[in-house]
């Protein structure tokens, strides 16, 4: 918010709809625990108005809009209504406990709408204008009169109308663009010229409500506010008819980041923004999609290595918003086959590993392998990958290459390639299973008289691409060691900790070997 150097009249008023124009689209019906804790969000959070319902849509929709203008502390609650008095009424009887109520009555006004849908006359409709702001104007002195399908309206008339509308009382005139159909600059200039046109139009506040078929719900709203428009309906998630209505994350936002070219300001908590998304989405089990502006979960995240190596120098290189200021605790680099060494650096740093210039390398080039065959690589992958190389720098034998042939006809078949203290060493064996021929060849290249006592796997992370974790336990010459191999092959983890455990082996009987010929000296 930037009041400071704005004046009240670039101030825009939030209009939420999402208990209303939300609510409507297939599959959003919320329960009335929900609303009530959508209400109070928006409440907290901020919101000017709520449109809470439709009160004379159901018993259901009255005793939510009623129970939300009790409840409400701070915003206006307002209902919808068609323009006939039954639903105007109804709808004055839902919001009455508010300590700031409206009534928002709409009426087609397009050609199509009112010869099809309407099946009346442009004479009819005017007349019907004219009762239907009247009426409600006798509830309340808050009223909002939209021209449904305002887009797709004659000038001539929507003019004639609007003006009707606020002679009749209207406080606030909203133009919807109820389909969808209107591009930026044509929706400014239609915002702007009735303005111009209609001799009250200072007597009201105009409003945008624009819906996404075309996706420029928000490029439309925004355009609508240059034009001279104050008041923005929106929601949460940008849920609402068909594509849905403007998202008023975004719209916030976009006044908030971009105040240079748009000098305007909302009163919003953005930081609730994040917090909303989440609760919105789960009352109506519409998820987010992931790379939506604002609450997408990769709206902050960041995985190509050139744009983590920007962020680690300066945010601002690929960020245009700061994370807190929308509720979202930090960017997160995410690390992936796109990552690059600084963010591999650092993520080791985080995890807190420190690792020598060659040993760094070296994980790097494995990471990049994991990363090129698992899709989702988690902190446990990495310390996994870590941890093994550390292990493994010591190793006299180290694997080099493994091929199993499995499935249902047996024997099953290992061919494997190991590095034995320098020397490149190849081995084809049979086994009961393949776990049984991977340790066959093993035995084949390094015969060793250490048993098998224990043999167990476990996932590292989640997913059917998950990095398997092995751990053997040897024992030989009545010691056990154990070791753990990690690799998303089952058996390729098998052999490394096979060969961790054979290393440990091969480590203490050098050990025990230097230790006499130390004392002895
Ligand atoms: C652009 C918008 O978002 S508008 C809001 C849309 N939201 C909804 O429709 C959700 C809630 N609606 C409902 O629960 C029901 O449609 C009700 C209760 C409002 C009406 O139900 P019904 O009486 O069974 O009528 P139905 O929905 O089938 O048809 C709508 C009627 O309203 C008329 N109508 C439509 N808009 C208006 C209006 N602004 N003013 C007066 N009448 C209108 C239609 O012409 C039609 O009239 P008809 O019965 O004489 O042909
Ligand atoms: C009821 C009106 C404002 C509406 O939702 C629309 O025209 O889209
Ligand atoms: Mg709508």
């Amino acid at each position: 918010m930037t009041a400071q150097t704005t004046s009240s009249n670039d101030r825009v008023i939030i209009f939420d709809t999402t208990l209303r124009d939300g609510e409507q689209c297939p599959g959003a019906t919320m329960t009335f625990e929900e609303k009530m804790e959508v209400a109070n969000l928006l409440d907290t959070m901020g919101v000017d108005v709520i449109e809470a319902g439709f009160p004379i849509a159901s018993d259901g929709d009255f005793e939510a809009v009623y129970e939300i203008a009790k409840r409400t502390k701070n915003a206006v609650v307002c209902g919808l209504s068609r323009a006939g008095a039954k639903d105007i009424d109804r709808c004055a009887e839902a919001i009455k406990p508010a300590k700031q109520g409206r009534i928002h009555t709409f009426l087609s006004t397009s050609p199509l709408h009112m010869k099809y849908k309407l099946q009346m006359e442009a004479a009819q409709v005017y007349e019907l204008v004219i009762s239907s702001v009247t009426r409600a104007r006798n509830h309340t002195d808050n009223v909002e009169w939209s021209s449904e399908d305002g887009t797709r309206t004659e000038f001539d008339f929507l003019c004639k109308c609007v003006e009707a509308a606020i002679k009749a009382g209207a406080t606030t005139i909203n133009i919807p663009d109820t389909v969808g159909y209107a591009v930026p600059e044509e929706y400014y200039n239609l915002i702007k010229s009735v303005r111009e046109r209609v001799p009250n139009s200072d007597k009201a506040v105009f409003s945008v409500h624009c819906h996404n078929d075309l996706g420029l719900a928000v490029a439309n709203s925004l355009a609508g506010i240059n034009a001279g428009a104050r008041q923005i309906e929106c929601t949460i998630n940008g849920i609402g008819e068909r594509a849905g209505n403007a998202a008023l994350e975004e719209v916030v936002m976009a006044i908030n980041v971009r105040n240079d070219k748009l000098k305007y300001f909302t009163q919003i908590d953005t930081t609730m923004l994040t917090r909303a998304s989440k609760v919105i989405s789960a009352a109506t089990s519409f998820p987010v999609q992931y790379n939506k502006a604002i609450v997408g979960r990769n709206a902050f995240a960041h995985e190509s290595g050139i744009h983590q190596d920007g962020m680690l120098k300066n945010a601002q290189t690929y960020e245009i918003m700061r994370p807190e200021t929308v509720g979202v605790k930090q960017t997160s680099l995410v690390m992936g086959k796109h990552s690059g060494r600084h963010a591999f650096i650092h993520k080791l740093e985080e995890l807190g590993y420190k690792l020598a210039q060659n040993q760094l390398e070296d994980a790097f080039v494995r990471f990049k392998a994991l990363a090129d065959r698992k899709k989702d690589i988690y902190d446990e992958d990495i310390e996994a990958l870590v941890d093994q190389e550390i292990a493994q720098s010591h190793d006299r034998i180290r694997l080099q290459s493994l091929t199993v042939i499995a499935g249902t006809h047996g024997p099953q078949r290992a061919t494997m390639k190991l590095n034995v203290e320098g020397q490149v060493k190849i081995e084809e064996a049979e086994g009961n299973g393949p776990v049984d021929a991977v340790f066959n060849c093993i035995k084949a290249l390094v015969p060793h008289q250490a048993k098998l006592e224990l043999y167990q796997v476990h996932a590292v992370t989640q997913g059917t691409d998950a990095q398997a974790e092995v751990s053997v336990r040897l024992s030989d010459d009545g010691r056990s060691v154990t070791a753990r191999g990690s690799d998303p092959d089952t058996l390729v983890a098998s052999a490394k900790a096979y060969l961790g455990a054979l290393n440990k082996i091969v480590r203490k009987r050098q050990r025990d070997l230097a230790a006499p010929a130390a004392a002895a000296s």
